[in-house]
């Protein structure tokens, strides 16, 4: 696809004309920009502009900035040039890239792979047209300016089954239509898995990433696997699917970050047994900040448990700074002699370390899914710039050095998805 422009034309001499002081027009890829209005709010300046007015300045466009630059700013151009075609493509709403390895291997008509059925090929296509219409942009706007997702983003999610499909594989997702019927709940495996693993990160913003329920994928695995009481299980699973409430897994605190075993925060049951009175702190837990209910790790004097504790009374949060966005809702928690019934145990008291490490797999796994996506958007970002960028009158790729350093970064993605497929 090319990019969508108005529909008049014309002639380079014309566009020649207009470099004064009130008109600043020029051509990138055949597509005429009329800048005049932007010149005070271009990022580079204003006298960069002006120095290539009513010039073709494809080149000098393409040599600092990434291409979706234009598809940002499409309203500054008004036409093209007569008789001549864009050659730069634009890439397609819910299409594959068309970049050498910006996609796994599976998705190249060129391969064949054991792994993947037509299932999960329609999963995919339907998941990358969800991500790009309606994740993208909230994740663009939320990694630049913080703010947490909106609810709208969520309820879209919880519509099409996307928040279920996060969880996994598993009962669940019986009955739940999924993507417009793209899979069977009672079908889907760990390749769908993976699949929804790894289109959902592409938009590349990496707090948001977490922003988009991470605290959900961890958390609420120990109440569908752990809650031993069905009306309870039920309910925080209906509430949490539909969007209406959010959870998060409360483990690491400033004292024990991986030594989960020496956790500080306590839950001492009540006289009559019928409540355990919580008090402690929790750091760096993604998504406490908007989040409902805390799946916490608890000592409770001979071993670690695990608590699902609601927001209320004695329960604080508040934001942490952390070097990427604060998008992802990275929160210092507080609990000052919190009431918790015992119902409200996940697996066995003194016994929450099983709890927490059956959590571990999906959660590391679904990690690997992400970061391995990752690598490839950056491969793909590599190899595009690598053709563009000029330096010392060569493009990037022309250099032996820089071909070499591409690949062994496709080696090593190529051998990492290939890994993880062996693995799912
Ligand atoms: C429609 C045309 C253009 C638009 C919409 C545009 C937009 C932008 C934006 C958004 C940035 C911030 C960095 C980024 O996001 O890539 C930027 C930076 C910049 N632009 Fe443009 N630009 C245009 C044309 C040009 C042209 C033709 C030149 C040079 C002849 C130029 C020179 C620069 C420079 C020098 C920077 C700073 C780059 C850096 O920080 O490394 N721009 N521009």
């Amino acid at each position: 696809m090319t990019l969508q422009v108005p529909s008049k034309t014309f002639t380079r001499a014309e566009v020649a004309k207009r470099k004064t002081e009130d008109s600043v027009w020029f051509i990138i890829d055949t597509v005429v920009y009329d800048v005049s209005e932007f010149l005070d709010a271009h990022p580079g300046g204003e006298a960069v502009l002006r120095q290539v007015a009513g010039t073709d300045a494809t080149v000098a466009f393409y040599n600092l900035h990434r291409h979706e630059v234009l598809q940002k700013y499409s309203d500054l151009a008004i036409g093209t040039i007569e008789g001549e075609k864009q050659s730069i493509l634009t890439p397609e709403v819910g299409g594959l890239s068309p970049v050498p390895y910006a996609e796994p291997l599976w998705l190249r008509p060129q391969f064949k792979s054991p792994y993947y059925k037509e299932s999960h090929r329609r999963l995919q296509r339907a998941m990358r047209e969800f991500t790009d219409k309606y994740i993208t942009p909230v994740a663009l706007d939320c990694e630049r300016s913080g703010e947490y997702i909106n609810q709208e983003l969520i309820d879209r999610m919880a519509k099409a089954g996307v928040l279920h499909m996060r969880m996994g594989p598993g009962k669940h997702l019986h009955g739940v239509n999924l993507l417009d019927g793209a899979v069977d709940g009672r079908e889907f495996d760990y390749f769908h898995d993976l699949v929804m693993s790894q289109e959902g990160v592409r938009p590349g913003c990496r707090g948001f990433q977490d922003g988009n329920m991470a605290g959900m994928v961890i958390g609420l695995t120990c109440v569908l696997n752990f809650c031993k009481d069905p009306a309870m299980k039920k309910r925080v699973c209906d509430e949490v699917f539909s969007g209406k409430k959010k959870i998060c897994l409360a483990i690491t605190e400033a004292f024990a970050g991986s030594d989960v075993a020496g956790l500080r925060t306590t839950a001492v049951k009540t006289p009559d047994g019928k409540h355990y009175i919580v008090n402690g702190t929790k750091k760096w837990i993604t998504n406490g900040v908007f989040s409902d209910y805390f799946v916490t790790g608890v000592n409770t004097g001979k071993g670690l448990s695990v608590l699902l504790i609601p927001r209320g009374e004695g329960v604080e949060t508040k934001p942490i700074k952390t070097s990427y966005s604060p998008t992802a809702g990275t929160t210092y928690i507080t609990f000052d002699n919190v009431k918790v019934p015992v119902e409200n145990l996940l697996g066995e008291e003194h016994k929450g370390i099983y709890v927490i490490l059956s959590n571990f797999n999906h959660e590391r796994w679904t990690m690997a899914c992400g970061t391995i996506r990752y690598m490839r958007l950056v491969v793909e970002e590599s190899l595009k710039w690598a053709h563009q960028r000029l330096v010392f009158k060569k493009r990037l790729i022309d250099q032996p050095v820089i071909r070499q350093k591409l690949a062994k970064m496709i080696a090593l993605c190529e051998s990492h998805q290939s890994w993880l497929e062996t693995i799912t």
